[in-house]
């Protein structure tokens, strides 16, 4: 998305030729996508009769559609490599238009199947020519726009072409019903001439497109198997990629489940093509809406709970549509159905393009474009033969009769598959562990953001050192660190700032004395930038392997030196806390509470730009740690830090002691059985 600031879309059609490739090329869209349906249709509607058959003849149409490029693929673009281009994507578009001007003329199953292969083989000259034109007609710098355009038009067009597949089906059985339709034996016949005529006007652009060269440089059309296995090797490794293209996959089949069934199961809900197009428009429609409008929704919502909440939305949408028999109802869910399938595709998309290393970056775009194929081709051409098998069921219930048949089942299927993935990938890339989904979502609902983490949800043990400056923190979080791996635990011992190597450096920049100029507002934020790292990188992590994390200075340090200290307010100062920590909180802080004489002497070395402020500025310092411990004592252990030093430590165990957890995990035992207990 950022491409759209770089250049705009706009300027790559201010280019002569590209616009009249790009003409064409939308153009051929609308042509493939009414092909799809009034194919896809006609199928249905020549086999009428035998559920069965009927699913099977249409699940016939995908195959038909699909194995060509999957099979024959990297050999055509070999092929299409040698001809001239222009040539080759003129000969192809007039080719296509013969076949499948004949199919309605024809009328018969094995025709229309037969000439399915030849469109789809003849497609696999035209796409790669126009894919290695592109190039050459486009500057290198407005090749993404031209890209961004070219995917525009692949699927802008769908909901447009169901649009006019209605309208075409409509006017149709008007005309039938004044004069008997002369092609084929339904108003399909008229969707597939105006599907012919668009690949005419396609080859006339074509054909006055002079600027188009002979042939240049190779066209590489690799495999798309191998893509995939290649793909899974560099992105199966990242967990948060993995997440994210399991549930793309996982929202991309939803979809292709309704595609595939839509034409039977419509039939069964007893509407006829016109209302086929209708639900086909409405999924593609829906995805619209989503995309742009999704994220608008829910804006304080974590980005990666929105994407797993979309898909198991999208799975229990999908459920409903199996389950519920009414065509308008049906139509409203599949539009749901699609706005939560483009939301999750476009956080999926963004999260990628953010956080997906650059090095890895292009190949995952890749991997899942072809895996987005693969899958799409494995679903729908699953999902008729199954219906088929399953056939009609009628449940008779007393009066009332249940319908279910194959298509009900697949979609029953297809939705429960969305939920299980839905709900991996909510566990999977959950970034807001230990906050019920829920009070996440009624904060996000009221506009509210980051409520506070209850700390008893966190996994491992969180315990904070704060005190003033030479308090004695480092002293006693170090013997307590040896005090607790000494009873088998497992101990992070770690502190702020610089604890990583973003925080190394920010903790240069804070406590450098030489830095006098730095205003009170960014040094809050650079401790929090240091804070963010530092949960993210040290402390969440190991909180979640079930360690234990002892830091030396957290939160409350800034509420009091940049709150107190600096007189911030102190609601900003924990408002970006929150943020930039997520809203982890302790389950413990140790305040060692010493004066600030004491400790101020106890320092030896020069002082750093904090130490070197004067007293007033350490004592409101002090105040505020007490303030803070006061009004949450369940939380807090203030000792004594003019107290010797081994008192001190043993006030802290006396506490620690209380809500330790058992060094062994309760799994761990049940696993273990007999295994004795470690104690000292
Ligand atoms: N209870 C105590 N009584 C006297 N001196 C102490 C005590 N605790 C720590 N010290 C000494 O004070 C100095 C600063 O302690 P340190 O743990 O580094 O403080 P902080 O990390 O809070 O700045 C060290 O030289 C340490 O030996
Ligand atoms: C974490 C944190 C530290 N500080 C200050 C307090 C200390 O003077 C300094 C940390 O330096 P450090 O050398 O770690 O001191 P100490 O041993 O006393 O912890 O940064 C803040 O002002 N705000 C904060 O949020």
């Amino acid at each position: 998305m950022t491409a759209l600031g770089r250049s705009r879309p706009t300027h790559v059609l201010a280019n002569a030729p590209f616009r009249r490739l790009w003409m064409a090329m939308s153009v051929c869209s609308l042509g493939d996508w009414l092909n799809l349906l009034a194919l896809t249709a006609l199928a249905g509607n020549l086999t009428q009769g035998d559920y069965r058959v009927q699913s099977l003849a249409v699940g016939g149409v995908f195959v038909a559609k699909m194995l060509p490029a999957v099979l024959l693929g990297p050999l055509a673009g070999v092929f299409a490599d040698r001809f001239d281009r222009r040539l080759t994507m003129f000969c192809a578009d007039l080719a296509r238009f013969a076949v499948v001007l004949s199919i309605p003329f024809v009328g018969s199953y094995q025709w229309l199947i037969i000439a399915t292969v030849l469109v789809e083989c003849v497609n696999l000259f035209w796409v790669p020519a126009k894919e290695a034109t592109v190039p050459n007609l486009v500057p290198k710098a407005q090749l993404e726009s031209a890209n961004q355009l070219n995917l525009l038009v692949t699927y802008g067009t769908a909901p447009i072409a169901a649009m006019l597949f209605a309208a075409l089906s409509v006017a149709g059985d008007l005309i039938a019903g004044i004069v008997p339709f002369p092609l084929g034996r339904d108003a399909t016949g008229l969707a597939l001439i105006v599907n012919a005529c668009a690949y005419l006007v396609s080859a006339f652009l074509i054909f006055t497109l002079r600027d188009i060269p002979k042939r240049d440089g190779a066209i590489s059309t690799p495999s798309v198997l191998k893509q995939v296995v290649e793909g899974w090797r560099f992105v199966g490794r990242d967990r948060l990629v993995r997440g994210l293209v399991i549930g793309m996959l996982g929202a991309f089949a939803a979809g292709g489940a309704v595609v595939g069934v839509a034409k039977v199961y419509v039939e069964a809900l007893g509407g006829g093509d016109a209302a086929y197009g209708v639900v086909f428009g409405a999924v593609f429609v829906g995805m619209a809406l989503g995309m742009f409008f999704g994220l608008r929704l829910l804006r304080e919502l974590s980005r990666r709970r929105l994407f797993g909440l979309a898909i198991t939305v999208a799975g229990l949408v999908l459920v409903a549509i199996a389950l519920v028999h009414n065509l308008v109802i049906v139509v409203m869910l599949t539009v749901v159905l699609g706005a939560c399938a483009g939301i999750a595709w476009i956080i999926g998309y963004t999260l990628i393009g953010l956080e997906v290393d650059d090095a890895i970056r292009g190949r995952t775009f890749s991997f899942l474009q072809s895996t987005a194929r693969v899958t799409l081709l494995l679903v729908v051409s699953l999902a008729n033969p199954l219906a088929a098998i399953f056939g009609l069921h009628v449940l008779a219930l007393g009066e009332f009769s249940y319908r279910f048949d194959g298509t009900n089942l697949v979609l029953l299927i297809g939705g429960a598959l969305a939920v299980g993935v839905g709900v991996l990938a909510l566990r999977h890339m959950d970034d807001r562990k230990g906050i019920s989904l829920a009070a996440d979502l009624i904060a996000a609902v009221r506009g509210e953001q980051f409520p506070t983490e209850a700390a008893e949800h966190v996994p491992g043990l969180f315990v904070a050192f704060e005190g003033g400056e030479g308090s004695g923190k480092t002293t006693q979080s170090r013997l307590i660190a040896i005090w607790l791996r000494d009873q088998g635990f497992d101990v992070v011992q770690t502190r702020e700032p610089g604890s990583t190597k973003i925080g190394m450096r920010l903790r240069a920049i804070l406590l450098d004395a030489a830095e006098r100029g730095l205003s009170a507002r960014s040094e809050a934020l650079l401790y929090a930038a240091d804070r963010a790292e530092h949960v993210e990188k040290v402390i969440r992590p190991a909180l979640y392997r079930g360690s234990l994390v002892i830091t030396d200075r957290y939160v409350d340090s800034s509420l009091a030196y940049q709150g107190a200290g600096r007189a911030l307010d102190p609601k900003d100062v924990s408002k970006i806390n929150a943020w930039a920590t997520g809203g982890l909180v302790p389950h413990l802080t140790v305040l060692i509470d010493t004066p600030p004489e004491v400790g101020l002497t106890r320092l030896g070395g020069a002082a750093d730009r904090i130490e070197s402020e004067p007293l007033e500025f350490h004592e409101r310092v002090r105040k505020e740690f007490r303030a803070l411990a006061a009004a949450a004592p369940e939380r807090y252990v203030v000792v004594d830090g003019t107290l010797p030093q081994d008192v001190i430590t043993r006030q802290i165990q006396d506490r620690i002691r209380e809500i330790l957890p058992d060094p062994v995990p309760r799994e761990s035992e049940d696993i273990t059985g007999t295994m004795p207990a470690i104690r000292d």
